[in-house]
């Protein structure tokens, strides 16, 4: 049975860094390449984080039918939305696929495609080295936006609220303290899910 294997977790729990490692694997999994009308980030390539649109351009995808999920986030600098649309590129008759999103997109995808096509894989930190991390990291961007990085850590409490994973149905948590432990962790995972027809 193909699965959509999703990749979840608040700002600087590593889902990025995870969602690369498992595709280094070469598991077969396929990517799903979603789209957002945010602004492009230093070192990012359309089509290859994301697609990037405009709201008119999302506007008229929703017209005509074509927008799986969408959701908005309110920003320092504006608002962002970040969507999936029906564009061809996940067909489960033909594979696994592998995606990064967050538990409101998750429960999204789960109605589209049925709860037995999606497979949750949330990446769980400590706040406190997640803060530690989100910094560093924001300290080596160009322009680092710290008014952001707060707004996100602090929306995150409220996005993934122990009550919304509840209501997703995510139980299990992998601990991304040591990289290669919690990468051997969830491979092992998406391969027995696999495996099971
Ligand atoms: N196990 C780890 N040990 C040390 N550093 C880590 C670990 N996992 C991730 N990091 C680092 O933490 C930072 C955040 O990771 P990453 O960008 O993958 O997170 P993310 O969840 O995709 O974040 P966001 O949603 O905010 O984009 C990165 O600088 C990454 O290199």
């Amino acid at each position: 049975m193909s699965k959509l294997f999703i990749v979840m977790g608040k700002s600087a729990s590593g889902k990025d860094t995870i969602y690369k490692r498992i595709l280094e694997c070469n598991l077969g999994l396929k990517t799903v390449v979603t789209y957002t009308t945010r602004p492009i980030r230093e070192g990012e390539q359309e089509g290859r984080e994301y697609f990037f649109r405009t709201k008119e351009q999302l506007d008229l995808l929703e017209q005509s039918g074509k927008v799986i999920e969408s959701s908005c986030y309110y920003t320092i600098d504006g608002p962002w939305y970040y969507f999936t649309a029906d564009d061809g590129q996940i067909n489960l008759a033909t594979g696994d696929y592998l995606m990064i999103t967050t538990v409101e997109r998750y429960q999204k995808m789960r109605s589209y495609y049925g709860e037995e096509h999606v497979f949750p894989i949330y990446i769980e930190v400590e706040d406190g080295l997640r803060l530690e991390r989100a910094l560093q990291r924001e300290r080596e961007q160009k322009q680092p936006n710290y008014e952001e990085l707060c707004r996100r850590f602090l929306a995150d409490c409220k996005d993934f609220s122990e009550e919304n994973l509840k209501a997703a149905m995510i139980e299990k948590r992998y601990q991304n303290i040591q990289m290669d432990i919690c990468l051997k962790e969830i491979i092992d995972d998406i391969q027995r899910e696999r495996s099971m027809l």
